[in-house]
């Protein structure tokens, strides 16, 4: 009864995600003067995938795992984005997610409209083997509509390189000729790109820089909660700290760690897991909830959907908020800290760091040739500072906030390419 009511739970809040973001899509694309077909073409991805995929688990017996792929536009060219292995993932969640990669696109400006995939199952508790053979199950049930010309994964919640590797290797057998550009986030040996591993972390940085100017905010010494101590939270943790930001609370799935005089953050990355889990190590640890309360300069939610709330927006203590993680703010929280005076930078803008280098990866593998490291840094920096002050002065000019502004600058790629196609 319990399991039955939190997948309800799970699947209301899944829609709430869904219409929330269509509510967003719509208003911005009415603000932009387009036509109604504009938001019908938008609301839903145009291909959604689901796939049975058959392991035989170490002891024996066949598992058949749910997988899911949204192709959310091919308006302006492939479709891009992660593919998520966790226990909650939902259709419904997928296909938000594939429309909020086609908004990331268009912030950042790529040549691509959104896609994101999932698997429902739980990484942690399945042997390397058992994980190889669902990654290659995955792609060998897509193989058909996917590829470098037509959709390009990547990695997301509890997908890493290996996974990356392996999926590569199962399309590359299949297609009979090694293909990196099918997927990014690669290792670097098999044709990944040097600062893909830390390029949401350090484009959630870009941001935070750009919005602390704003705000008139010193960063050295300025306080941090990172929440998420995964990819995106553990480098973004690294990056403040060297920076000389004060990182005062951490958190993961299990809890949360509070030092009003800073954490230290190299020993935690040193001892945390491959999935980002450091706080079971600690007995004086906090709820993540009573985390994201804590009074800071900064609040970074880098975890999972919706950890700010109508019911806790209130008591948020921070001057700026970022969203590393996509959807940690629902759309009534994001107007309560708006009107609190509290700046959001949202996900759609501060996470896009990923796809941004997952698509320099893409580019170097269509040519053969790779780049140094400070030329994926410089050209990065390049395109979020854009972004940021593109979006940043969208938000002041039409007196809306970040949210709104962002999906005005991204709505606008994919509905001009789907234009000048004949579409609507
Ligand atoms: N990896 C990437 O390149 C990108 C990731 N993102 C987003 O960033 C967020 C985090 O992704 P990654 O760091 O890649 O994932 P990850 O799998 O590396 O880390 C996830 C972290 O979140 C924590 N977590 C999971 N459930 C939680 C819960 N209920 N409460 C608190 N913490 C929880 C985990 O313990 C772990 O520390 C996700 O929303 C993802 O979609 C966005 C853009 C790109
Ligand atoms: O690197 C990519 O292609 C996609 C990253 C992603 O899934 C995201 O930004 O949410």
């Amino acid at each position: 009864m319990v399991a039955q009511n939190s997948e309800d739970s799970k699947k209301e809040k899944d829609n709430n995600i869904l219409k929330s973001t269509q509510e967003v899509v719509q208003d911005a694309l009415g603000r932009l003067g387009y036509p109604d077909e504009a938001y019908e073409l938008m609301k839903e991805p145009v291909r959604m995938i689901t796939v049975r995929i058959p392991v035989r688990m170490d002891d024996g017996k066949v598992k058949v795992f749910t997988g899911y792929r949204a192709q959310h536009s091919d308006a302006v060219g492939p479709t891009k984005g992660g593919v998520r292995f966790h226990p909650d993932v939902t259709e419904t969640e997928v296909r938000a997610l594939s429309i909020w990669m086609t908004l990331k696109s268009g912030i950042v400006d790529l040549p691509y409209g959104g896609g994101k995939g999932g698997i429902i199952c739980d990484p942690r508790e399945m042997s390397f083997r058992e994980l190889e053979a669902l990654s290659r199950g995955y792609v060998r049930a897509l193989s058909q509509v996917v590829g470098p010309t037509k959709d390009i994964p990547a990695p997301d919640v509890f997908t890493n390189s290996q996974i990356m590797a392996w999926m590569m290797d199962e399309y590359s057998r299949i297609d009979e000729f090694n293909n990196p550009g099918f997927i990014t986030g690669k290792p670097i040996v098999l044709g990944g790109s040097h600062g893909r591993e830390t390029a949401t972390a350090k484009g959630v940085t870009i941001c935070i820089e750009e919005a602390c100017k704003k705000q008139g905010i010193e960063l050295q010494g300025a306080r941090v909660i990172v929440q998420g101590f995964g990819n995106a939270g553990s480098f973004l943790a690294k990056f403040m700290h060297d920076m000389g930001a004060k990182v005062i609370a951490i958190s993961d799935a299990e809890g949360a760690l509070h030092d009003p005089d800073g954490l230290d953050i190299e020993y935690l990355l040193d001892r945390r897991d491959s999935f980002g889990t450091v706080t079971n190590l600690f007995e004086d640890t906090i709820t993540n909830d009573e985390m994201l309360e804590l009074e800071t300069d900064i609040l970074v939610p880098a975890a999972i959907q919706n950890q700010i709330r109508e019911d806790n927006a209130h008591n948020i203590n921070a001057k700026i908020v970022v969203e590393a993680a996509n959807g940690p703010t629902t759309l009534e929280a994001t107007q309560i800290l708006t009107e609190r005076g509290i700046l959001l930078v949202p996900d759609v803008l501060a996470s896009s760091g990923g796809v941004t280098v997952s698509y320099f990866e893409w580019v170097q593998n269509n040519q053969g040739y790779y780049w140094k490291e400070e030329e994926v840094q410089e050209k990065l920096r390049e395109v979020l500072v854009k972004a940021f002050n593109n979006v940043y002065t969208t938000s002041q000019n039409r007196n809306i906030d970040m949210r709104l502004a962002a999906y005005m600058v991204g709505v606008r790629k994919m509905t001009e390419a789907a234009r000048f196609r004949g579409w609507i």
